[in-house]
This record gives structure tokens, sequence and C-alpha cells, in this order.
């Protein structure tokens, strides 16, 4: 780790601290921690930063539970299994804090472009790829005009219906690094079309994250395609 990416973890553990400090006071922050609540008062306000070892504790440990909690607390499910999860992806300061969290959890190799779903994964993505200081591409259902070239990928769904994903194709280029990410994962039809346009591409893929898995399929289906780790914040069943 160079003194840059030494900063930025300590800089990402001050962050989650804070975002924790928000509901909590210093001593429940001390006891979900295990750091003194004096040390957590000077990280918070800034007038010290958490050591290297100590940071990642916080972002990968802590900060990955703390997290799912939040995450968990915010989602909600109609009678029909159907998530309403605007909660979280309208939330760009929290999915900002999510994105260091799933890079110390889960050993993603370091991509060169982010690739996700329109609509509800852009904000997700958005946020993975600025700490992996990488490229955003995002599929969409349609095509967009002015694009000429496009790398297409249809499936006929368990439903019948028929679901294309369309990508610029310049938006990744042969040998890239493609990090696979969505809001959430379900039957896993999305990832396959997501994961089938990055082969179109003859991208590398260095991994798959959601933010919320819904019970096992979907997981189950991206890890049939891809040897790359494939990892969720959250899993409901
Ligand atoms: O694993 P799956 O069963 O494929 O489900 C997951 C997909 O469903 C949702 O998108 P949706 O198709 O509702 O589009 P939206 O993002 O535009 O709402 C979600 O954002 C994922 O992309």
């Amino acid at each position: 780790m160079n003194r840059a990416e030494k900063a930025a973890l300590q800089l990402q553990a001050v962050a989650v601290l804070r975002t924790l400090k928000e509901t909590r006071t210093y001593e429940e922050l001390s006891t979900l921690t295990g750091l003194p609540a004096g040390d957590l008062n000077r990280y918070v306000n800034g007038h010290v930063l958490p050591g290297a070892d100590r940071a990642r504790e916080v972002v990968s440990e802590v900060g990955r539970d703390a997290l799912a909690d939040e995450l968990v607390a915010r989602v909600a499910f109609d009678d029909e299994g159907y998530v309403d999860n605007s909660g979280v992806v309208f939330d760009q300061s929290f999915l900002d804090l999510v994105a260091p969290v799933a890079a110390e959890t889960f050993e993603f190799a370091s991509p060169d472009v982010v690739l996700t779903a329109a609509t509800d994964g852009i904000t997700l993505g958005a946020a993975m790829a600025s700490f992996f200081d990488a490229r955003l591409a995002y599929a969409k259902k349609s095509k967009e005009t002015a694009v000429e070239e496009f790398i297409e990928s249809r499936q006929r769904l368990a439903s019948g219906i028929e679901l294309t994903y369309y990508l610029p194709k310049r938006a990744i280029e042969a040998g890239d690094t493609v990090l696979v990410v969505d809001d959430l994962i379900r039957s896993g039809e999305t990832q396959e079309l997501l994961l089938d346009i990055a082969l179109q591409a003859d991208a590398d893929v260095g991994g798959v994250f959601t933010l919320i898995a819904v019970g096992d399929e979907g997981m189950r289906r991206a890890r049939e395609i891809t040897d790359a780790p494939v990892g969720a914040l959250t899993t409901f069943e």
C-alpha cells in the first residue's frame, strides 16, 4: 500500500465512523468498534487519523456489518415480494461508503470499467467507479440515439418476455477488466446479460457485486458464469 492508498483508507474509515456516530454516542461507538471512546472522538473530529490497521478493520469489519444493518433498515418489501430500495439507491453518500467496504471485503480485481444496468444500478456503479478510479458503463433496455454500434445481449426470461440490454460498443475495450455491479440480484437474469456483454467485448471479469441478493439463485447463476469473486452486501431470503 503506497502513501496515497493509505491516506485514502484512513479517510474512508473516518467517513464510516462519522456515519455511525450520527446515531450513536461515543460510548456506543466504542462498544461497537472495540476502540477507545477518546480515540474515536479524535477521529470523528478530524484531529487524528486512525492507523492503517485500525482503518482497515473499521472499513472491512465494523463498516461492513454496520452498512449491512443500515441497508436492511432502509429496504422495504411489498406483499408480493417486490423491493423498494429507493432509500438506498437515491443516497449517493451512503453508496460512496459502500464502495470501499465492498472493495475491502471481496477480492475484486481492480477494474478499468464498472458495468451496470440502467436504471437502479447506476448510482452504485458511479460510487464503485469513483472509488476504483475506473470508467462507468451502463447497459440500457433501449438503444441510445446517435450511437452507431452496440453490444447487444438478449434473453428470454422465465416469464416468457424477451429482455435485451444494449451497451455502446466503445464503452468497453478488449482486454479491459470489468467489475459488474447492480443494486439487486434476484433471478440473476440481468447479471447473465451483463456478463455476456463483458464476454462479447473480450473483457476480463474482475468480480460481481450487488447491494442486495434476494435468495441465492441469482448469485449461484453468476458464479456458474464467472470464476471471479461474486459478493453481496446483504442477502434476504
Ligand atoms: O436478478 P434479476 O431478476 O435480473 O433482477 C435484478 C434487476 O432488477 C432490477 O432492475 P429492473 O429490471 O427492475 O430495472 P430498473 O433498474 O430500471 O428498475 C434491478 O435494478 C436489477 O437490475
